[in-house]
Order: structure tokens, then C-alpha cells, then sequence
């Protein structure tokens, strides 16, 4: 009946884990003031689906439908554990672009294998400054709770992040060398299909570590999972920068107020802002071309908006419309150290843009464009209570899974309910934001904003 994605574990390399020979006993069952409940442990069979959603109309379809329905294994503790708590030594390791919540991941991770499973002092440690910090001169450092007792109050990463630096060979030569039996990954696209990398090195060489990846992006581009860590607050940062551009515009006679967002390849935080801000006219994201002159364009659109109500906002994700921005060489649309492409600043072009149209069209007439970058302020903030108490739910199934023995997954809410994903399907995945779904048209309802095709012609950029 179930499609079930099933994790690999270390017993399946016939590992004897953290020098146990057998499973023993969840060691949160025998906490002095803590006691489980009946339905507190997950079985191994308690499972999660990944579509909810159905066309109940024929009875046929429904048969097909439940033939392939894809699961996957529940998160949370299990009744046994493959690792001896006192042998567990753990290594946490943040990457990529910042985003609210990595100091509140590690901060659980810590506490938690602490204080749920009883990890010793001298157990967990961070790797500094991403995965080049596996084989850098910086030695990780030990992590206790007290250590991180505060670190969920703070932006950023403690232990610091970094893009490139992911040599294979030295990151899995510095895991066994220091002799690390978990490895906690925290981070977006890029580091899931590193983490893979390191999955795959690590059974290759038949090392008894276990490999488990907490997906962090601003972007949200990570797919499967219902968001990642971090968005919600940078969403929420984002409506200053609306409500900036917004006052902007207003007060000035024919004022646009332009805001560009994060979004390398998925406008997602372009698109949740705007639906929240309600004071956005147009939303410009990655996923949907447009095009500037002429009939059913931005700026007939911008013109009519102007006249109608004194000002404009656009909200404009920073990966839209690169094919649109002229560039002189082929070096300007270089990578970043991890591979990422580095994108023009659509922002500064569209201001540019927006400028020479009035220019030629409206000579004489007032007209203000003010541009606001947000870019780092949306992300360099503290997780916000949300974010906070999702990264916790995060690193608590992150260690279950793991004292469970399990490895090369990824823990994250499908349809609201934990779950455990193996780690490549995530890495594969990605997250577009579906221009045909539901989300995209109340976007275009409370925007009213052209669909950007061309009469007669299909979409265009
Ligand atoms: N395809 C890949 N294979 C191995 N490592 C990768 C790959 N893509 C990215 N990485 C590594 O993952 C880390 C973070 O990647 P990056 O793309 O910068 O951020 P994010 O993981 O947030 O998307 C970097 O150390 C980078 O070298
Ligand atoms: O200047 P940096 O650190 O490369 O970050 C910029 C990029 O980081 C992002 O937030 C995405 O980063 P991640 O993939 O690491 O989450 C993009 O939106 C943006 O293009
Ligand atoms: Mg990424």
C-alpha cells in the first residue's frame, strides 16, 4: 500500500555501533523525571505520507493512487538505541549563506544529546567556519551546554560558515581521525549534496559514522520539507523594508518604491512578503518572466498604478530577470566559491530601467524611484519564536534519528508531521515556486498584476 523510502543504517554495514552489540534500551525511558508516555516512542513502521492532497472523483483513481503512495519514516525517539550514549562523539558543522536559526540548531543539538540521551562532557563538538573547517588548522571545538546556553538570542553562526572548501578526501580523513561517530550537517541545496558526498565516502571506507543533514536555506529552496528553518523570519524582516519603500513612495510625487529580496533561483521570500504586506503592487520572482515596455508590460502596468493611487511598490526577487539585464562580458555573471551562480543587481538595473522610461515617456512630469536593499538585514537576525521553536523540533528529530542509527537522511515536516528523508532525495530536490498553483494566483489577486504574456505569443522574458 506504501511506496516506503526507506533510510540506511549502520547495522546494514554490520557496524557494531559506539562498541554496542546489540540495541539497548532508549535512555530517555530511564529518566529520573522524565516518563514516557505509551505513544511517546515512534516504531520503526509508524510512517509519513508525502501527498495529502487527492482527486476523490473515481474510485479507480483512487486504487492507482494508494498503490504509490510515497512514505517515509516517522522522526522522534526510539524504543532502542544503536549508540552507547558515553561512546557518542559528535560533530556539528554549519554551511553556506547565514539564515535565522543555525545558533539555535546547534544549541538544541547540543543540550539535546546532553540532556535527553546523556551524552558526557567532552562528546559534541563544532566545526568552525563550514566544511573547510574539517581539515583547517582551527581545531572543532568541544560544546557543552552551558557553552551554547544563549546562543539561540543571536544571529548568525558561532561557529562560522563559509562557501567552497568541501574537499572530500580531507573532510572524511579529518572524521575518522578525530574519531567522530555522528556527523550533524547543517545547511542548504549545496551542503545536502556535499553531505551526500560524505554519506557515500564515509560507507565506501566502511567507517561506523553516522551522517545526518538539518536543511537550512533563507531561500526555502530546498525541496520535500514543508520550508526550511529561517524563512519565516526573514519574511517577516522583509515587511520593514516593504513598509520603508511603501512610506517612500507615497510621499513622493509619483514615487516607485522598489525592494529587492533574497532569492537566487526561487522567489519565495519575494512572494510570502508580498502576500503579507498588502502593499505591494508587483511581485517579481525568478520563476516568472516579464517584460518591461510596451502593452500588458511593467511599466504600462506601473504607469496605470501611479496614476491611480499616487505611487507604486515593487517587490523584486534578486535571481528574476537576470536574461533581461544586458552585460558587457561573459566574467560579470561569474560563481561564487561554492558554484552558486553571482547574479546582476536587477535591482539597480530596474531603477536604472524605471528612470530612462519616465524620462522618454513622461518628460516634465515628477517621479521618484527609491531602491531598497535589504539583502543581509533579512538574514542576519535572530531566529524569531517560530523559527526558534522549529529549529528545536528540528534538532531533537535530527538526534533521535541518529541514536536510532540511522544516517544519510534529513529530518523536516512533510504536511506538518516529522519525518525522516534520505538525505539524497533532498539534495535532488528543489524547490521552484509552482507558478501554476494556488499560491502564485492569490499573489496575482492581491497585486492584480500582469501575467506578462504577450497578446498572441506565449510567456516572454
Ligand atoms: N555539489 C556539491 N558537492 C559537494 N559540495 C558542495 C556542492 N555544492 C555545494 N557544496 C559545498 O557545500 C557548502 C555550502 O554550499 P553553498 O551552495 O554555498 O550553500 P548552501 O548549502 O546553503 O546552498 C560549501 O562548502 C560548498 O563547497
Ligand atoms: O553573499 P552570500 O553570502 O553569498 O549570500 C547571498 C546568497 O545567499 C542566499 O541567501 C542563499 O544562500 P544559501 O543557498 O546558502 O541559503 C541567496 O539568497 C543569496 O544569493
Ligand atoms: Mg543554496
Amino acid at each position: 500500500m506504501f511506496a516506503l523510502h526507506e533510510l540506511p543504517t549502520l547495522a546494514d554495514e554490520g557496524h557494531v555501533v559506539g562498541a554496542l552489540p546489540n540495541p539497548i534500551p532508549n535512555p530517555i525511558a530511564l529518566h529520573s523525571l522524565y516518563h514516557p508516555t505509551a505513544t511517546f516512542f515512534i516504531a520503526p513502521t509508524d510512517v509519513v505520507l508525502r501527498d495529502v492532497l487527492f482527486d476523490a472523483s473515481s474510485a479507480r483513481g483512487q486504487r492507482r493512487q494508494r498503490l504509490q503512495l510515497a512514505a517515509y519514516h516517522r522522526a522522534g525517539p526510539r524504543r532502542e538505541v544503536a549508540f552507547d550514549p558515553v561512546r557518542v562523539r559528535a560533530a556539528i558543522v554549519t554551511c553556506g549563506g547565514l539564515c535565522p536559526g543555525m545558533n539555535t540548531v546547534v544549541r538544541e543539538l547540543v543540550v539535546g544529546l546532553s540532556e535527553l540521551y546523556g551524552v558526557r562532557g567532552g562528546g559534541v563538538f563544532g566545526v568552525r567556519n563550514g566544511y573547510r573547517g574539517f581539515y583547517s588548522e582551527e581545531e572543532p571545538v568541544p560544546l557543552e551546554p552551558e557553552t551554547v546556553e544563549q546562543w539561540h538570542k543571536a544571529g548568525g553562526t558561532v561557529l562560522g560558515t563559509s562557501r567552497g572548501g568541501f574537499d572530500l578526501g580531507r573532510i572524511v580523513g579529518a572524521i575518522e581521525r578525530h574519531g567522530f561517530n555522528q556527523v550533524y550537517v547543517i545547511g542548504g541545496d549545496g551542503t545536502m549534496r556535499g553531505a551526500v558526498k560524505i554519506f557515500e565516502e564515509v560507507r565506501r571506507r566502511r567507517l561506523p559514522v553516522a551522517i545526518t543533514g538539518i536543511p537550512k536555506t533563507v531561500d526555502n529552496d530546498v525541496g520535500i520539507i514543508d520550508r526550511s528553518f529561517g524563512f519565516h523570519t526573514a519574511v517577516e524582516e522583509a515587511q520593514q523594508a516593504i513598509a520603508a519603500g511603501h512610506v517612500e513612495a507615497e510621499s513622493a510625487g509619483n514615487g516607485v518604491g522598489l525592494v529587492k529580496l533574497m532569492g537566487r533561483s526561487t522567489g519565495h521570500i519575494a512572494l510570502h512578503a508580498t502576500l503579507s504586506s498588502r502593499d505591494v503592487d508587483c511581485c517579481l520572482i525568478p520563476e516568472e518572466n516579464f517584460y518591461l515596455r510596451g502593452a500588458g508590460g511593467l511599466f504600462e502596468f506601473l504607469y496605470h498604478r501611479i496614476k491611480k493611487n499616487g505611487h507604486a511598490v515593487v517587490v523584486v526577487a534578486e535571481g528574476a530577470g537576470q536574461g533581461l539585464i544586458p552585460t558587457d562580458t561573459d566574467s560579470q555573471r561569474c560563481a561564487d566559491e561554492s558554484g552558486n551562480p553571482a547574479f546582476l543587481d536587477v535591482g539597480a538595473w530596474l531603477k536604472a530601467e524605471l528612470k530612462a522610461w519616465w524620462e522618454e515617456e513622461h518628460a516634465g512630469e515628477l517621479f521618484t524611484v527609491k531602491y531598497i536593499d535589504p539583502t543581509y538585514m533579512i538574514r542576519a537576525v535572530p531566529a524569531n519564536a517560530e523559527d526558534n521553536l522549529y529549529c528545536t523540533l528540528l534538532a531533537h528529530s535530527a538526534i533521535h534519528g541518529v541514536m536510532a542509527g540511522y544516517t544519510g537522511f534529513v529530518s523536516g515536516p512533510i504536511n506538518g508531521n516529522y519525518a525522516y528523508i534520505p538525505m539524497a532525495e533532498v539534495a535532488e530536490g528543489k524547490n521552484p515556486v509552482d507558478t501554476k498553483d494556488h499560491k502564485w494566483a492569490w499573489v496575482r489577486s492581491i497585486t492584480n498584476q500582469p501575467d506578462f504574456i504577450r497578446a498572441g505569443a506565449g510567456a516572454m522574458s
